[in-house]
């Protein structure tokens, strides 16, 4: 057996932790060979109901959980980490606005970015779940100056597998048939979900998507705004913010990291922008990487970026730029 590593969960006592801790737990996400301490971080008014999920932790007997960190105490919780899950912080509620919470929840990822960059390892993986989360990776990443910029990223995967299964539903297929889907730029009703480089499995052979589907306006309409909106269509129906979900794609991403992609496949993930396709440098922003077994990732180069997509990419590079000055602003005392 790997000697135990050391994962923090924020906003432990919340919806997405409650389904994601029990994926850590049972060796889904650093596989089942992999011991772990749970490092579960909440609020102190949440301790009581932190106390219960790790009776409920301890009540399903999983043999590779080494031992639960329960605490408020943000030394505590991200000490010596080797993988955090920033999920703590409010999610919008029906009314609310997304830039609302910028400033409800920003100074958070300021604050537990400079717990990071004192207690944690430098070669920890760090994944920002809390909305507005590119901003909020940013500012986590700024505040961790002793970090690698490449170790933070911020999570457009639930939008991914949004995307992916919306198009296998279209298709006919199993969504395990459909790959390469991209979700450019923010996590966000600017994104652009981009079906133009997918392709899907039929009878056996690989085909383009957009020859499948040979519908483009269905795929630059009706595809893109779904996806752009799935977040507010479970907000609206459920009257609370996705929570299985996206704690299923906050485990396919660390996984993603962990053990790499698989060969021609690529995945979306939001990570500090190098200008590849002339996106603005120094936003988190959600592009097509490749990841090798241990996180070092690639920004996937040289797909064909038409007028269509080219606008779709400027408009939520805009907004990204727009919330980076506001989160500097905010963050600034
Ligand atoms: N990136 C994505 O795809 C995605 C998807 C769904 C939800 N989200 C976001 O994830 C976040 C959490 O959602 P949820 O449904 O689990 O919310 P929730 O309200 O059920 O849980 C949030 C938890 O965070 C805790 N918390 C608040 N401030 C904290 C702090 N400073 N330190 C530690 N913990 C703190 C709260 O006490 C609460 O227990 C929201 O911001 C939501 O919008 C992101
Ligand atoms: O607040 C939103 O609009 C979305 C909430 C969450 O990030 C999701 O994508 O389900």
């Amino acid at each position: 057996m790997a000697e135990p590593i050391r994962v923090v969960v924020t906003g432990a006592a919340g919806q997405i932790a409650y389904s994601l801790i029990y994926q850590l737990a049972k060796g889904d996400v650093f596989g089942p060979n992999q011991p772990l301490y749970l490092h579960l971080l909440d609020i102190p008014p949440m301790m009581g109901v932190l106390e219960g999920v790790v009776m409920e932790i301890t009540d399903c007997a999983l043999p590779l959980v080494k031992g639960v960190v329960p605490t408020a105490d943000l030394s505590v919780a991200f000490k010596d980490a080797d993988a955090a899950f920033m999920v703590g912080s409010m999610p919008r509620k029906q009314g609310m606005e997304r830039k609302d919470l910028l400033s409800a929840n920003v100074k958070i990822f300021k604050e537990q970015g400079q717990a990071l960059d004192k207690y944690a390892k430098k070669n920890v993986k760090v994944l920002v779940v809390g909305n507005p989360a590119n901003t909020n990776a940013l500012m986590c990443s700024k505040y961790a100056p002793s970090i690698p910029r490449e170790n933070f990223s911020a999570m457009t995967r639930l939008d991914h597998n949004r995307a992916q299964a919306s198009l296998a539903q279209k298709l006919g297929v199993g969504v395990d048939k459909v790959r390469n889907v991209i979700i450019w730029g923010n996590h966000s009703s600017t994104q652009f979900p981009d079906a133009s480089h997918a392709t899907v499995e039929l009878n056996g052979t690989s085909k383009s998507v957009v020859e499948a589907i040979n519908d483009n306006a269905f795929l630059q309409d009706e595809f893109v705004k779904t996806v752009q909106t799935r977040g507010a269509a479970v907000i609206a129906a459920r009257k609370m913010s996705s929570a299985m979900s996206a704690a299923k794609a906050a485990g396919d991403h660390m996984r993603d990291l962990w053990f790499g992609t698989a060969p021609g496949h690529f995945v979306s993930m939001a990570v500090i922008s190098d200008g590849s396709y002339s996106v603005p440098k120094d936003i988190m922003f959600s592009f097509p990487v490749t990841i090798k077994p241990g996180g070092s990732y690639t920004i996937v180069q040289g797909l064909k970026i038409d007028d269509f997509s080219r606008k779709m990419l400027d408009i939520t590079a805009k907004e990204l730029l727009e919330e980076r000055n506001d989160a500097l602003e905010l963050c600034s005392d």
